[in-house]
């Protein structure tokens, strides 16, 4: 499997998602620069966290229009696979290729904690292995994490079990006040309809390694790799 993560300017999560994918995982890596114009033959494209082009406007709007991201939007379109972490999830709402928007959080502050999410389907490739009753301890870290959508796309997000991730509490409940940024129905990741490409606000890529005292977002990790090699 070959991953290519792609580095805007900005982009800060980028090294730890090359970290993973590479030593922990043990897949093939190659860096794809904003400028580019090829894929290079890689077959899952992953859209790192971070500030691409200083958030300037809103988080994504500017990066959306980087050259590598005709190739990316044909790869999705053709149906290879897509991921965006945070900052890479803003950015492929503003591409068109996940529904929704990603607005500033409700308490209108910069949000840096661990948080718990529960998987709510099985039948994506980043969930393929999870335990849809376990909250995964994950961080987040962001400004603009608070999903967003008109009433008849969330219904059809919902109705064709696009819900990736919901916001939840330390054993489970998924409530409002365990929302931590106010996103629709406590949405903290979805997929497009295609199933093939996925966003999602929380960090698996900080927290894969025991020497950082938490694991919980390795399994995300396998299960995409397991679903891609299956
Ligand atoms: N960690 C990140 O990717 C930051 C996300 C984004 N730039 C925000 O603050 O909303």
């Amino acid at each position: 499997m070959k991953f290519g993560i792609v580095i805007f300017p900005g982009s800060n999560c980028d090294q730890d998602v090359i970290d993973v994918l590479s030593q922990t995982m043990n897949q093939q890596v190659v860096k794809l620069w904003h400028k580019d114009h090829d894929l290079q033959g890689c077959d899952f494209i992953m859209l790192p966290g971070g500030f691409s082009y200083g958030d300037y406007l809103r988080s994504g709007a500017i990066a959306r229009f980087s050259p590598i991201m005709q190739e990316v939007i044909q790869h999705a379109n053709r149906g290879g696979y897509v991921m965006g972490i945070c900052n890479g999830f803003q950015i492929l709402t503003e591409a068109g290729l996940l529904p929704g928007a990603l607005l500033r959080n409700q308490e209108q502050k910069f949000l840096c904690k661990n948080v718990y999410i529960k998987p709510e389907t099985k039948n994506l490739l980043p969930t393929s292995l999870l335990d849809t009753n376990k909250p995964y301890k994950i961080p987040v870290a962001h400004g603009e994490g608070r999903f967003y959508t008109d009433a008849d796309t969330l219904k059809r997000i919902q109705d064709n079990d696009q819900v990736m991730f919901r916001y939840c509490s330390h054993d489970g409940l998924v409530t409002p006040e365990f929302d931590c940024n106010g996103s629709l129905d406590n949405i903290a990741g979805i997929s497009n309809e295609g199933r093939n490409v996925f966003g999602m606000m929380p960090h698996p890529e900080r927290a894969a390694d025991p020497d950082l005292g938490n694991t919980d977002g390795k399994a995300i990790f396998e299960s995409l790799l397991a679903g891609v090699l299956a």
